[in-house]
């Protein structure tokens, strides 16, 4: 009996999701496990435990069979998520998907006077879907000197792809990294000169736009070694991340306005508005081959007037140049931190 329970986890997917202990990233677990609740390995990668163990505690009660573990993981600070690779090494023998799904929008301003110049414009449809022109944040740099938003969002998860690769890039089989950007990652706001965005107002939609570039070329990089990566776009949804727009306004003020974006979403299918049907297109991707998908779309969560949910791709405003310039720079960074982080365990061994 030990031998075939050794044998079916070994065969069992295994999927990890950063970010899992709230909104999108919990939702996505909830759904895996509604179509499979035996058949796959879940790894919640969490910064806050604490939430982590109350996620984890709700999807076992929802599907007490399940297979779900946690690991600690912080994504913004570099040796946090160079240990938590390391722990994934030695508790797996195979990574099937990598959701790359904990981002974070700190400190956002609302302009409320270009949201309500927008709202008479013919803009109007556009800035409820991307946030365009109405947000502004103001970053942070972390302990390792890096900009808060670019290591959350983009680099930490960069590293842990890198740490990971022997996993992922494994012969005859393939793995899926799915990157969570947004609709309001946006050209104008990233810069090959400033890949971390220290000078500007929108280090979110920086991240977003450069986790756009950096999937595709991790595309033309790894597609030959069975890794395949795609970016999502889960609609406005109401989580934490959104709460934090209007800190003023508590959650329950949001959820009344619900009748008002059902009426927003007559006119854009962008106002996913729960996590459920905001986690459509991950959960969509988990089932679809990786070779069919599309490098240069972006998968939308959709959700109609009438709450029906969909997927559809949409093609980025992304090039190869630019994608591959970002990817060296980004290999380069890699360099220099991992040089840092020996320099000072050599000067204070464990
Ligand atoms: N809500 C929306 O409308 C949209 C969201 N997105 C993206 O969806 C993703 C999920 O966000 P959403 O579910 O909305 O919001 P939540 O705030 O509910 O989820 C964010 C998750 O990221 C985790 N996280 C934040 N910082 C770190 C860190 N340093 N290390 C590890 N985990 C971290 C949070 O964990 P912790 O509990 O520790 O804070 C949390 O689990 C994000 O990437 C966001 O940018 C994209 C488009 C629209
Ligand atoms: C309370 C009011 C009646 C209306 C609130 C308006 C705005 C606060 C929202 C309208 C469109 C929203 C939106 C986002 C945040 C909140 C709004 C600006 C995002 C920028 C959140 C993060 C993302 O990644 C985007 C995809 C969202 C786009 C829409």
């Amino acid at each position: 009996f030990l031998y075939w329970q050794f044998e079916v986890n070994r065969m069992n997917k295994v999927i990890l999701v950063t970010g899992a202990n709230s909104g999108i990233g919990l939702a996505l677990c909830e759904r895996l496990l509604s179509v499979d609740t035996e058949g796959l390995q879940l790894c919640l990668a969490c910064r806050n435990m604490r939430r982590a163990e109350a996620a984890h505690s709700a999807l076992l009660t929802s599907h007490p069979k399940a297979q779900v573990a946690l690991l600690q993981v912080d994504t913004s600070s570099i040796s946090s998520v160079i240990s938590a690779a390391q722990e994934v090494k030695k508790r797996y023998d195979r990574l099937d998907y990598l959701y790359l799904n904990a981002g974070i929008m700190p400190n956002p301003r609302f302009d409320v006077n270009a949201f309500f110049k927008g709202l008479f414009s013919r803009n109007v449809i556009t800035m409820f879907a991307t946030g365009e022109g109405i947000l502004t944040q103001q970053d942070g740099v972390t302990p390792d000197g890096l900009q808060e938003v670019f290591m959350t969002n983009l680099f930490g998860h960069f590293l842990f792809v890198r740490e990971l690769e022997p996993m992922l890039c494994r012969a005859g089989r393939t793995s899926q990294l799915v990157w969570t950007s947004s609709s309001n990652a946006h050209r104008s706001a990233f810069s090959l000169e400033d890949i971390q965005h220290k000078k500007g107002t929108q280090p979110y939609s920086s991240s977003k736009y450069a986790s756009d570039l950096l999937s595709l070329t991790l595309n033309t990089h790894y597609n030959k070694q069975g890794l395949y990566s795609s970016v999502i776009c889960p609609g406005f949804v109401m989580t934490n991340l959104t709460y934090n727009i209007l800190p003023s306004f508590p959650a329950f003020l949001w959820t009344l306005f619900t009748p008002i974006f059902w009426l927003i979403r007559m006119f854009t299918n962008t106002f996913t508005l729960t996590p459920y049907n905001g986690a459509e297109v991950l959960f969509w991707l988990f089932k679809q081959k990786p070779e069919s998908l599309d490098p240069y779309a972006k998968y939308h969560s959709l959700t109609s007037g009438l709450g029906n949910n969909y997927t559809q791709p949409r093609k980025m405003d992304i090039d190869l140049e630019t994608s591959e310039s970002l990817y060296e720079k980004l290999l380069q960074l890699e360099r220099e931190v991992r040089k840092k982080l020996k320099d000072e365990q050599k000067e204070s061994p464990p």
